[in-house]
């Protein structure tokens, strides 16, 4: 018997659009515009082209301008930069998105480290990470941002909760921690060296999976009555029959489902969430650039 909560992110981030394609009006009469975003796509992996579509369709849904750049595979570090040094420049441009990762032989740190600041929707400039990390305002990373919106709405107050962050990565884990310890959780991060993880999940009060690795995280680690917010996204081997692979988290649901009082589906969890988190860091990017106070409630 499980009572646990599936936590609907699909259905809190399509409230989340709707906020925000509703305060895109009011920049637009301040300013005379609409906010843009503007993704990059190196190389051809199918994956990434979804997702970039996808960001696409619902940058346009809320009311914003798409700009979608795709550059082929085999592009030189410096041209990739003097696109994103024009993209800094152009005014029409309020968040800056190189779709992650880059093919080998591109320096991603050096790309990061020339989008403009102002402009890093993704949070991951050292701007946005030491800003975070000081507690002053900034752009936050999309996937934990979203998580963290998803943990407050469940749960309320965070003040006092054990938290364990599965997963060290610049784009998830770090700032996932930090999040949380800003809201006075006693956070643990783990990674592949962390020593009997099983015993620290079983301490945790909320348990953020970011790992990358298929059903790694086994229900009968957690402490009963455990919020979980499962990051991974991993397609497993197409079946038999199936064309696709089954998508699937880095938390065993299944068994999850006994202990956890609440739980994040994958897809249907943090993944639609880090999108309209992305929306929502490009209009407050945009009000930000405009001079103007951050949008409400979002
Ligand atoms: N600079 C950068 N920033 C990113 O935020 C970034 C990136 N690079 N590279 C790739 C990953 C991946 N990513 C996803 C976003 C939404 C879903 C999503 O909406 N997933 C749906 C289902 C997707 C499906 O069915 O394939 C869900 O979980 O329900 C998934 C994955 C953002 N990423």
């Amino acid at each position: 018997m499980s009572g646990a909560t599936i936590i609907d992110g699909k259905a809190f981030a399509a409230g989340l659009r709707a906020r925000i394609a509703e305060a895109v009006p009011a920049f637009s009469s301040a300013t005379g515009r609409v906010p843009g975003l503007a993704v990059v796509l190196v190389g051809d992996d199918a994956a990434s082209a979804v997702y970039v579509a996808s960001k696409g369709k619902a940058t346009v849904a809320a009311g914003m301008a798409s700009f979608e750049h795709r550059l082929p595979a085999d592009t030189k570090q410096e041209e990739l930069i003097a696109l994103v040094r024009q993209l800094n420049a152009d005014e029409s441009v309020d968040g800056i998105l190189v779709q992650l990762p880059l093919p080998k032989h591109l320096d991603e740190q050096a790309v990061v480290d020339a989008i403009s600041p102002e402009k890093d929707v993704d949070g991951l400039t050292p701007i946005s990470t030491g800003r975070l990390a000081l507690g002053l305002p900034g752009l936050v990373p999309c996937t934990p941002l979203g998580s963290l919106m998803l943990l407050k709405d469940h749960i309320g107050d965070l003040s006092g909760k054990d938290a364990i962050v599965i997963g060290r990565s610049i784009l998830v884990g770090k700032p996932m921690a930090q999040l949380l310890l800003a809201e006075n959780c006693t956070v643990t991060i783990a990674h592949s060296r962390t020593r009997d993880l099983k015993a620290r999940v079983q301490q945790a009060d909320i348990v953020v999976a970011a790992v990358g690795r298929a059903e790694m995280v086994k229900g009968d680690w957690l402490k009963p009555g455990a919020v979980v917010i499962d990051v991974g996204i991993n397609r497993l081997d197409p079946a038999e029959g199936e064309t696709k692979g089954r998508l699937v988290g880095d938390v065993d649901y299944a068994s999850a489902l006994e202990l956890a009082s609440a739980i994040t589906p994958v897809p249907g969890g943090v993944g639609p969430m880090t999108i309209a988190c992305l929306l929502r860091n490009t209009l407050v990017a945009a009000h930000r650039r405009a001079g103007l106070a951050d949008p409400e409630g979002l």
